[in-house]
């Protein structure tokens, strides 16, 4: 199955950096790799690296880094050589660049059978924000916002509650329907991203529903397959209520070709799966939103509209 990327952009300073070391040092158990525009900045303690002769940087725990070699095609390459292959690959873009080019890159089909873009975020400076509301007017930076499936309104330590909820609207009005995500030191919570390979279990086998302080997971499973237009149409009802989404689907009239379905945001990508173990559910889903915003119930009368 492809590798997820995640790809961090943001303006300036926004703590693109911070973020990326925040994800590689989460007890999370998950080998990711970061390719980082500036290595010196990744400010991991210097027990906890080992410099490896490719320019790639082990630490202690799995995860890897190595700063941009050639183009990013060929970092990427040297990230899919890696034996053991990355469980999850983080580019960092230059706050300078407008991330539409990296995504287009990244949908190469080649790339995308082995690398394939799972979320885009964009880090914006809540503090740099307040100060200069025409920050939003700039061109780079309304693009980074345009190509984002999640924003991160990262420093809220520097503004004031009253700073904060007028930031929201504004960022709400520059990218409609945006999931917000507030954060500090970029510590943003990493069961978001690379939610993991569901053939290792992370979905549950039977439906059940956790809450973390922030967020709200439900499963879902189903022994029947899905409509396809029923499931798409039930996704665009509830996207707007839900910061995450992955599973494993199959849809009546193509049973035995099993679907990888993954939502960030408003982004919605299907792929190849292998088969399930023949112990699993054949259709498993896992749905992520912020507390209060998951409605169970409903949602779950909604997916079960869905059986073919
Ligand atoms: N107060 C505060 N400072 C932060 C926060 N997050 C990051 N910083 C600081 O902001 C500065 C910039 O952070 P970086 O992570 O280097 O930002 P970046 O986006 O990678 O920067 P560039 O690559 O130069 O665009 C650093 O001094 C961080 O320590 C935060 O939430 N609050």
């Amino acid at each position: 199955m492809a590798i997820p990327v995640l790809l961090v952009s943001g303006f300036l300073g926004a703590g693109k950096t911070t973020l990326i070391n925040h994800l590689l040092t989460q007890p999370h158990g998950r080998r990711l790799a970061a390719v980082v525009n500036d290595f010196g900045a990744i400010n991991i303690d210097a027990e906890l690296l080992s410099a490896r002769a490719d320019g790639v940087v082990a630490l202690q725990n799995g995860c890897i880094c190595c700063s941009l070699q050639g183009d990013l095609l060929r970092t990427l390459g040297l990230l899919l050589r890696q034996d053991p292959v990355p469980e999850g690959i983080i580019i960092e873009t230059s706050g300078v660049s407008d991330p539409a080019e990296i995504v287009r890159s990244l949908m190469d089909p080649v790339i995308w059978r082995e690398a394939a873009l799972d979320a885009v975020l964009c880090l914006a400076d809540a503090r740099a924000l307040a100060d200069r509301p025409a920050l939003l007017q700039d061109p780079l930076c309304q693009s980074q916002l345009r190509a984002a499936d999640i924003i991160v309104l990262n420093k809220v330590d520097e503004v004031s509650a009253e700073e904060l909820a007028a930031l929201r609207p504004r960022l709400d009005a520059a990218r409609p329907g945006c999931t917000i995500l507030e954060a500090v030191q970029g510590a943003v919570p990493p069961e978001l991203f690379f939610t993991g390979d569901p053939w290792r279990g992370s979905i549950p086998a039977a439906p059940s529903r956790f809450s973390t302080p922030r967020f709200e997971t439900m499963s879902w499973t189903s022994d029947a397959p899905l409509s396809l237009p029923r499931f798409q149409a039930a996704v665009s009802r509830l996207a707007p209520r839900l910061v995450r989404a992955k599973g494993i689907l199959q849809f009546a009239g193509r049973e035995g070709q099993p679907m990888l379905f993954q939502m960030v945001g408003q982004r919605a990508t299907f792929s190849p799966a292998p088969p399930p173990s023949p112990d699993a559910a054949p259709v498993r889903l896992v749905l992520i939103a912020e507390n209060g915003r998951l409605r169970p119930e409903a949602t779950t009368a909604l997916l079960e509209s869905c059986r073919a």
